[in-house]
């Protein structure tokens, strides 16, 4: 059906930056979204298709994409560092990232979400939560109320976060991750899958366990 007038839905054309695993998740999501066309994806590998949609080549083909019109980016990479490397070089382009939120995901109406986050199906974000620039609330995690995380998070899947909980910029929740209410952790920290996280957590370090223990020391990034 054709949409007229103030019903027409404004579409965004969308570069996805990354063809792997997560790509493909978030590929699905936005091919669920009215309001995306999506250009096609960028890879370092050879790979011609994601998820059915066309590697149009590797990053140095960006600024030549802009140039023809798409304006907009979703990083689908799931390493922080990477990740966060990729959104200045995008930024300093010109490019403005969207939001990748399933529609299978649960966002409570008083949360609230920065840009070029992905929440992946079964995902549930509760009243007042804070989810901040580029972090990844992965499938079937949960952020309970008035969580905060910190920009390029990844919060893998099926992690569950009681209330309360910080989580610093850069840091990393492997899967199956819970984490008691009120508790802080720091930035660009990494938690293994399974932790139990009970007491607060220092930032750049690698810790897991039940109870959580810091395991080492990570550079700082
Ligand atoms: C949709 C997606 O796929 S999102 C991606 C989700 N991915 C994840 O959740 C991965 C999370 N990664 C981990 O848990 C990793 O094991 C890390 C990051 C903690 C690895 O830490 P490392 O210190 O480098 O561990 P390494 O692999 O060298 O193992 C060292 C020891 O720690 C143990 N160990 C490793 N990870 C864990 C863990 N999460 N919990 C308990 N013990 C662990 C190993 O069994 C090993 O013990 P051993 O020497 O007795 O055999």
């Amino acid at each position: 059906m054709l949409l007229k007038g103030e019903d027409r839905i404004a579409t965004r054309k969308v570069v996805v930056i990354g063809a792997g695993g997560h790509a493909k998740v978030i590929i699905d999501i936005l091919l669920a979204d009215p309001s995306i066309e999506i250009a096609g994806c960028t890879s370092r590998q050879q790979n011609r298709m994601c998820a059915g949609v066309p590697v149009l080549g590797d990053d140095s083909i960006l600024p030549e994409l802009y140039y023809q019109g798409v304006r907009h980016a979703f990083i689908a990479i799931g390493d922080n560092r990477m990740r966060y490397k990729l959104s200045l070089q995008t930024a300093a382009i010109g490019f403005q990232p969207v939001n990748a939120v399933s529609p299978r995901a649960y966002v409570a109406q008083s949360a609230s979400l920065g840009a070029g986050i992905a929440v992946m199906p079964g995902a549930v974000i509760n009243a007042e939560a804070s989810i901040m620039d580029y972090a990844i609330i992965n499938t079937n995690a949960s952020v309970d109320h008035e969580c905060e995380i910190g920009r390029f998070c990844h919060i893998a899947p099926g992690s569950a976060l009681s209330g309360n909980v910080k989580v610093g910029e850069g840091s990393f929740l492997g899967t199956g991750t819970s984490v008691i209410d009120g508790i802080s952790i720091g930035s660009w920290t990494t938690v293994g899958a399974g932790s139990t996280v009970v007491r607060p957590l220092p930032s750049d370090c690698v810790a897991y366990g039940v109870p959580a223990k810091v395991i080492r020391q990570t550079p700082k990034p």
